[in-house]
């Protein structure tokens, strides 16, 4: 029962894939779903920022499908509940909104129906919802999250601090994670797929030792989806080359794009930012950083 009590749940973003990690590899940031819970007499949505215009507003959004399937999984009811949603998270961008919304569903049913779920229970469904955890990991840990997902079992390693910063450009227009997948290979030549979990390797040992330049050349050289996706995003190279000139690590398309993720030493992030502004005027360039928390409940306690 959610009793007299109102909450908040805070959800970061996330870039997926750093590049060579197809599916596999994420990292968690700061910007956020924010939703405020309180109770009501029946379910109601409210988006309440203005990058949420056209979210449902009713028993078809995401975050409210998210929550029933849950809480009918494990035979708890849900009291109704009103949700006013906020956030910086830009739709459909390569930024992770999808796996915010489903972490955010999740964090719902396990208040309402107090089912004390674990962060690895939380990964777990989140995954087999999405197919893949490298949006759901780092938006539920925080930090860098490296995982495999199979229908058995969903196996996860964290990195909770991350010491780099990025830069984000977000183009203008939309790309939805299912038209991008759907521009990748049914197959991967063996000696093509041996290469490639090379560099994703390569990119992993990188990270955990924190060897920025490393992790910047090798985030580059992916074989598994940027080279199908990159003629989707036209401002890659441009972006790629003016974070190199200007001593950024790498850069990567973020998630399935169309955003594009520099790794840059945070000293350097608002140098970047504005010679990117003047480059790609029509985009909206951002000095992001990490999050290192995860999904995060504040309780409220309400005078009566
Ligand atoms: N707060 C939200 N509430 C409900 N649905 C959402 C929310 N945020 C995102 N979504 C859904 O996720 C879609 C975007 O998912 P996707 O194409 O995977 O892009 P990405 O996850 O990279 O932003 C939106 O068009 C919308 O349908
Ligand atoms: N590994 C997935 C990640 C999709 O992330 P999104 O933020 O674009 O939804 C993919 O590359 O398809």
């Amino acid at each position: 029962m959610l009793g007299n009590r109102r909450f908040t749940i805070i959800v970061p973003a996330s870039s997926a894939n750093l590049g060579p990690g197809f599916d596999s590899v994420g990292m968690a940031l700061s910007c956020y779903l924010t939703l405020e819970v309180e109770e009501c007499s029946e379910w109601r949505f409210i988006a309440a920022s203005p990058n949420l215009e056209g979210i449902p507003e009713g028993k078809d959004n995401l975050i409210y499908e998210v929550a029933q399937q849950v809480a009918a999984d494990r035979n708890v009811t849900l009291p109704p509940v009103k949700v006013t949603m906020t956030s910086n998270i830009p739709l459909a961008r390569g930024l992770g909104s999808s796996a915010s919304a489903i972490v955010a569903g999740i964090e719902i049913a396990n208040v309402l129906g107090d089912l004390q779920l674990t962060k690895k229970d939380k990964v777990r469904i989140g995954s087999v919802m999405e197919g893949h955890p490298d949006n759901v990991g780092p938006a539920v840990y925080g930090g860098i999250l490296i995982g495999y997902h199979h229908e058995d079992e969903t196996y996860t390693v964290h990195i909770k601090d991350v010491e780099v910063d990025t830069v984000m450009v977000i183009p203008p227009y939309e790309l939805k994670t299912t038209y991008a997948r759907n521009v990748l290979p049914e197959q991967l030549a063996y000696k093509r797929a041996v290469e490639a979990s090379a560099v994703s390797n390569t990119l992993v040992a990188a990270l955990f030792t924190n060897n920025w330049s490393l992790v910047g050349e090798v985030m580059e050289k992916d074989l598994f989806h940027e080279p199908y996706r990159s003629s989707l995003v036209k401002e890659l190279a441009v972006v790629r080359n003016a974070a190199k000139e200007s001593g950024a690590f790498g850069t990567a398309l973020s998630g399935a794009g169309p955003s594009i993720l520099c790794f840059v030493k945070s000293n350097e992030a608002e140098k970047l930012v504005h010679s990117l502004k003047a480059l790609v005027p029509h985009c909206e360039v951002r000095h992001v950083k990490a999050d290192t928390e995860g999904v995060r409940i504040k309780h409220h306690s309400v005078m009566r």
